[in-house]
Parts: C-alpha cells; structure tokens; sequence
C-alpha cells in the first residue's frame, strides 16, 4: 500500500512521516490553513530521503505557475486540484515533472480516464476537509481496474484499512485525519495512519 501523508508544514511532522515509512510527503502551496511557502519546502525537503517522494499541492492556479512555483521550491511532482485538462498533464511533463491528477468521489467516468498522469487521486468533494465519503463505490469503477490510484477525504489510522480495501485502492492520501486540529499535524496519529495503512492485516 502507496501512503502520501499531506500537509506537511514542520521538520518535526516530515521527520515523522519518513520514520514511519511513508512513501511521498505533500506540501500544500495554495491557499489553505496548511500552506506553506517555496522557500519553507525548500527547507524541509532537508528531512526527505531520496526513497520518499515530496509534492507540491495546487488548486486553482494555473499549471504554468505551479509549475513554476514547485520548480522554486525544488520539487519534481505536482497534485493539481481543480478543473484540468488532459494539456495540463502534458505541460507537467514537458516540463520534465510528475504529476497527481487530483478529482473528486463525483467524477464523471471521462475525468476518472487515464489522461495520461502518473497518479490518480479520488477525494472528497472538497480537499483537505477531512469529510468521508463512499470509498466502496469506486471498486465497481471501470476505469480504476488494473490502475494505480490514490484514495483520499476523511481517513484516518481508524477507518484506512477497510476504506482501502472496500475501494481497491492502490494506495493512500490523508492530512485531516493526522491531525490534533486544522493544520497542525498529530505526530502519533501519523505513526498510527502509516502503520495501520502498511499492514497486512488491516489492508
Ligand atoms: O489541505 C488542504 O487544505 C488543501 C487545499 C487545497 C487543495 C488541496 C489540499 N489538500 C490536499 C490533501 O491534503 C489531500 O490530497 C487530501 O485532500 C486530504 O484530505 P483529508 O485527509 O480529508 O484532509
């Protein structure tokens, strides 16, 4: 199981999710209680071994920016929220970037196609919100079979195992579910999300 631990804003909370063998770390760089800076990315990515894969999180910016601002930031991925275009993909990587194309539970099965992007992420409807949703409809998805996606919106060390399973998911995204209030991140719940995530027996 692929876990992403999102909006990351201290060396501490980094440091945590690395120890507790996540795989990628976000960073959001749009507006949001969890933002941080290019120049705060830029220093954390001091705690990131090269085994874990830091992003950059976008909303509504255009690509070209986001782009531009993950560049600064000294970042090679980019989850871009909001309404995008397959030409948008194709600009990450003419840029020589990765890309998460991030959508949302209410997709139409066109925007859940593969656009070509080198992850898929499914969230609740607003992201960041920490609201749960029904993870089992997205096991029926036709466009998901056989696909590496990332499942996110309301998990938690609690919920991840059988969300996961009920959705198929190949991997996981959580920020609201490891924290002890809006942004500040909860060192031992990210611990418990990793490792409950990680093991077999809950996934
Ligand atoms: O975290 C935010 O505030 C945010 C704002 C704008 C775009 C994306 C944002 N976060 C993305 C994520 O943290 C994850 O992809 C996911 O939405 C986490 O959801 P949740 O675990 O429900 O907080």
């Amino acid at each position: 199981m692929f876990v992403k631990v999102c909006g990351l804003s201290t060396p501490e909370s980094v440091r945590e999710a690395v120890d507790s063998g996540a795989d990628a770390v976000g960073f959001v760089l749009t507006a949001s209680p969890r933002v941080v800076s290019p120049g705060q990315v830029s220093s954390l990515l001091a705690e990131v071994p090269g085994r874990v894969t830091p992003i950059g999180v976008f909303r509504h910016e255009p690509v070209a920016d986001a782009v531009a601002i993950a560049r600064a930031a000294g970042l090679e991925w980019v989850q871009l929220h909001g309404a995008r275009t397959r030409e948008d993909i194709a600009t990450v990587h003419d840029a020589g970037m990765k890309v998460i194309r991030a959508v949302t539970m209410d997709a139409t099965r066109h925007e859940i196609e593969d656009w070509g992007e080198d992850l898929l992420l499914i969230d609740a409807a607003v992201p960041g919100s920490g609201e749960t949703w029904d993870y089992a409809a997205m096991a029926e998805v036709p466009e998901l079979q056989g696909r590496k996606w990332l499942l996110a919106g309301g998990l938690d060390p609690e919920n991840v195992g059988q969300a996961a399973a009920s959705a198929q998911a190949w991997g996981v995204d959580v920020s609201s579910g490891v924290e002890a209030s809006r942004g500040v991140k909860d060192l031992a719940k990210i611990r418990a999300f990793v490792h409950a995530a990680k093991s077999d027996a809950t996934v």
